[in-house]
């Protein structure tokens, strides 16, 4: 992977408190179309929450992110986490077949103009090592690491602009985990202006995926 010099994601002055707590402040780093890096930090440290804040789900409280020079104002909401995709550990699932659950975001508005390809979704699925009997099973009996292949899925198909990886192969087996991360990696170097952000707590991990690591201690408040 090459990583470009084109700042594709720019996170600034990004502070937040819970209660009286500050869990990071003056948060400021850019992603690079074509970079693959972790978000590091001990458990309770606030990763979560920064992903959420870096994709608009949660409203900011102090700082700005950009994609590509603009907020999410100027994007439009959905829009802006249309492409700058956050996956879950635990993704929501809505019931119905996996099929359906692929399909279903395609009748957003957000993601009019885009058709939903169900070879696409097959040759994705070859590439976790799983067949198409994958597509008929139900969303809601899924296992946990049946529904991180589904969320992966999910995301890819709708060709997001940066993926923020929230611990999305903490459920699978080490041979499927390093499917999905090549299958990302993958992703990442096949097109302009992609990008991926790790959260993950295996080192071992970071090493294989991440190009740099960011750690939010460097923004932790100092009492
Ligand atoms: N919606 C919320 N409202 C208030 N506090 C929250 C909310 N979500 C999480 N927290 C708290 O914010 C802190 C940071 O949570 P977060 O899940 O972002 O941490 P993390 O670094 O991702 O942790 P872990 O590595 O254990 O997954 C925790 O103390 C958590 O209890």
């Amino acid at each position: 992977m090459t990583p470009g010099s084109q700042s594709l994601l720019d996170v600034s002055g990004l502070s937040r408190v819970l209660d009286t707590r500050t869990l990071w402040q003056d948060v400021r780093f850019g992603v690079r179309a074509g970079e693959s890096v972790a978000l590091t930090g001990p458990s309770g440290s606030g990763k979560s929450l920064l992903l959420r804040a870096m994709s608009a789900l949660d409203p900011l409280e102090s700082g700005e992110v950009r994609l590509l020079g603009r907020t999410p104002g100027e994007w439009g909401v959905p829009g802006f986490r249309a492409r700058v995709m956050l996956v879950p550990q635990r993704p929501v699932l809505y019931g119905g077949t996996v099929l359906e659950g692929l399909r279903a975001p395609f009748g957003l508005k957000v993601h009019a103009g885009r058709a939903f390809r169900e070879e696409e979704a097959t040759s994705l699925l070859a590439a976790l090592s799983r067949d198409v009997s994958f597509l008929t099973l139900g969303t809601d009996s899924l296992s946990g690491g049946e529904a991180q292949v589904f969320a992966l899925l999910r995301a890819l198909l709708l060709s997001p602009s940066v993926l923020l990886l929230d611990e999305v192969t903490s459920a699978l087996d080490p041979d499927a985990a390093r499917a999905a991360e090549t299958l990302l990696l993958g992703w990442v170097a096949a097109g302009p202006d992609r990008a991926l952000v790790w959260v993950s707590h295996s080192p071992e991990q970071r090493a294989r995926v991440a190009g740099r690591e960011l750690n939010l201690r460097a923004w932790q408040a100092h009492a």
